[in-house]
């Protein structure tokens, strides 16, 4: 009786997987489809680019090609550039650039005709050019562009043309930019690499092996390759910063109330406290202040979204020379970055000190459980939108580790914690971080709620008015490192969890004697120290930033300081 009972429940259970694989097989073969053809939707994509591109003699071409952001802008405003030929030239660009990094998911047709349209109009005398006229812009692929898809890296979010430009991409069109391009991103957006099915992996320039970062590393593979000149990123927990200090580009996340999320899908809808904003990106400060200096210019985005509040651009705060009280800190007490990401910090603070700011040793309290609120927080329902996303799609194999961790149910994580916690403590803490319950996630809320008040306080006793720290614990990782090293954002995480404004600018590269320092001070102490140890080997050269974060609605100030570490940095 009991070996009928056992064989019937056997039985019944392997038709149960056999036709969820089955099913599951049958929808892979359909991806694959899908995913060749969005390919060769790109491959047509750049083969239109380069036949524009090739439109445009090489003298001219040249001429645009070597000019910084300000001449040419410069140029287009005084009409001796043409913004068709401005567009040319970034195409032929970005073409270049994408061969060594696959950074690009879609040229912009419509690019050409718009910039036609802006020559068109500028041939009237009494036309009065918009700031931005004629200046190509390069869009993550997430940022929701009329006509094109916002795939976020799932296949099956392929063929579903957005239907309305976002706010920021309305207002940028309206001030003249032209959006030329879509780069890549990491399958769900919520990793620090940069790679999924359907357009394949973004290569950090100076090396094939290793990732841009992410998730904005589409644009920092494609701006570090000189395929872009500015580009719009986005950022939840990094996205901005790792990809800017992996790349030795420069960007900055505001506080997501300067910018309107409406129709904004992002990596999780949904999501109450940790907050994902749009930022720029580019090779200097001078450009991304430019660029918000433009659009926080009016209230306009005010008129187009009640919710974000009427803060316009403060040209005071940010051309102010009141000498300011800055807290630093090389490690947060949850992972010691390697040594090189340490000097990076202690170089730039005395880059600030020459500058005549006063630095204080300054620690955010309690990271380690900051890090679990995070987690918690920014997944919000224990990974289940997203497992149910991955699962009815095909899964990048550089994502396994994160997606075993959002499919095993929370109360196994936690049963195995127990065990796991005894020889890897920092995993095992961490895997109490998914929610087991609205009860838990609602305390953890509160939590947050709780620490930017205690942080708020902190910060206005001790009268700081801003903090620079590591953006990262290492140098450009290897693709698959960042799924497994998750932890590693606690220093940019941290941020966007108390929605301050956050950047990162470059500071130096990494040397031998670094490589020397990794190897006799930096203790392979568990599997995470150990992975960043062995994957920091072999980056000399690579470049290193910091980060430097200020309250919300204080970005001026954020991009003061990044602007002067910059010039302390390279004398411009
Ligand atoms: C046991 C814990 C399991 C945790 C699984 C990992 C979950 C989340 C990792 C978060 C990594 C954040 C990377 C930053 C991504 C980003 O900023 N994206 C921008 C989206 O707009």
């Amino acid at each position: 009786m009991i070996l009928l009972l056992l064989t019937t429940v056997l039985a019944l259970a392997a038709a149960y997987f056999y036709r969820f694989w089955s099913v599951r097989e049958k929808r892979q073969v359909e991806l694959r489809k899908i995913v060749e053809r969005k390919r060769a939707e790109r491959a047509e994509s750049v083969k239109f680019a380069k036949q524009s591109a090739e439109k445009l003699d090489v003298e001219t071409r040249n001429k645009i090609a070597s000019l910084e952001y300000s001449e040419l802008k410069e140029g287009l405003q005084s009409g001796t550039i043409s913004c068709i030929d401005a567009v040319r030239t970034y195409y032929f660009k970005a073409i270049q650039a994408n061969e060594k990094t696959n950074s690009v998911c879609m040229f912009v047709k419509e690019a050409e005709q718009w910039a036609m349209e802006w020559d068109e109009k500028a041939k009237d005398p009494e036309f009065k050019k918009p700031p931005m006229f004629g200046l190509p812009m390069s869009l993550k692929e997430c940022v929701p562009l009329q006509g094109y898809d916002q795939t976020r890296g799932f296949v099956q979010d392929t063929f579903h043309p957005t239907e309305t430009d976002a706010v920021l991409v309305q207002q940028l069109k309206k001030l003249g930019a032209i959006p030329y391009v879509q780069t890549n991103v990491p399958q769900s957006l919520l990793s620090y690499n940069c790679s999924n099915p359907v357009f394949g992996t973004t290569n950090h320039p100076m090396d094939k092996s290793r990732t841009s970062g992410g998730s904005s590393g589409g644009e920092s593979a494609l701006i570090s390759a000189d395929g872009s000149i500015l580009g719009i990123g986005g950022d939840v927990g990094g996205s901005i910063r790792i990809p800017c200090a992996y790349t030795g580009t420069t960007g900055i996340k505001p506080s997501h109330l300067r910018f309107s999320h409406r129709g904004v899908c992002g990596s999780v809808p949904g999501r109450p406290l940790i907050n994902s904003n749009d930022g720029p990106m580019s090779t200097r400060v001078e450009t991304n202040v430019d660029f918000l200096r433009t659009v926080w210019a009016d209230t306009w985005i005010t008129e187009q979204d009640p919710y974000v509040p009427p803060v316009t651009w403060n040209e005071e705060a940010y051309k102010s020379d009141k000498k300011l009280k800055i807290g630093y800190y090389t490690d947060d007490g949850w992972f010691t970055p390697t040594p090189v990401c340490q000097r990076a910090v202690m170089e730039a603070k005395q880059i600030l000190e020459d500058a005549g700011h006063t630095l204080i040793p300054f620690r955010p309290p309690r990271v380690p459980e900051v890090l679990i609120m995070f987690l918690r927080a920014v997944c919000v329902d224990a990974g289940k939108f997203l497992s149910n996303k991955l699962m009815n799609d095909i899964i990048d194999p550089l994502l396994y580790t994160q997606v075993v961790l959002w499919m095993v149910p929370v109360r196994v994580q936690r049963f195995l914690a127990s065990f796991i916690r005894v020889f890897f403590p920092r995993l095992g803490n961490l895997m109490n971080a998914m929610t087991l319950s609205t009860v838990e996630l609602r305390n953890t809320y509160a939590d947050i709620e709780a620490y930017r008040s205690e942080m708020a306080a902190l910060m206005i006793d001790q009268k700081i008015d801003a903090l620079l720290c590591p953006v990262t614990v290492t140098p450009a990782l290897p693709h698959v490192a960042p799924s497994k090293l998750f932890a590693g954002t606690s220093y940019t995480g941290i941020f966007n969890l108390l929605d301050y404004a956050a950047g990162s600018v470059n500071v130096t590269h990494v040397t031998k004697q670094d490589e020397l320092d990794l190897e006799s001070d930096y203790e392979a102490s568990d599997p995470w120290y150990a992975l960043a140890k062995n994957s920091s080997r072999g980056t000399i050269g690579f470049p290193i930033g910091v980060q430097v974060a200020t309250p919300p609605y204080r970005e001026e100030t954020c991009l003061r300081i990044m602007r002067e570490i910059e010039f302390g940095v390279t004398g411009k």
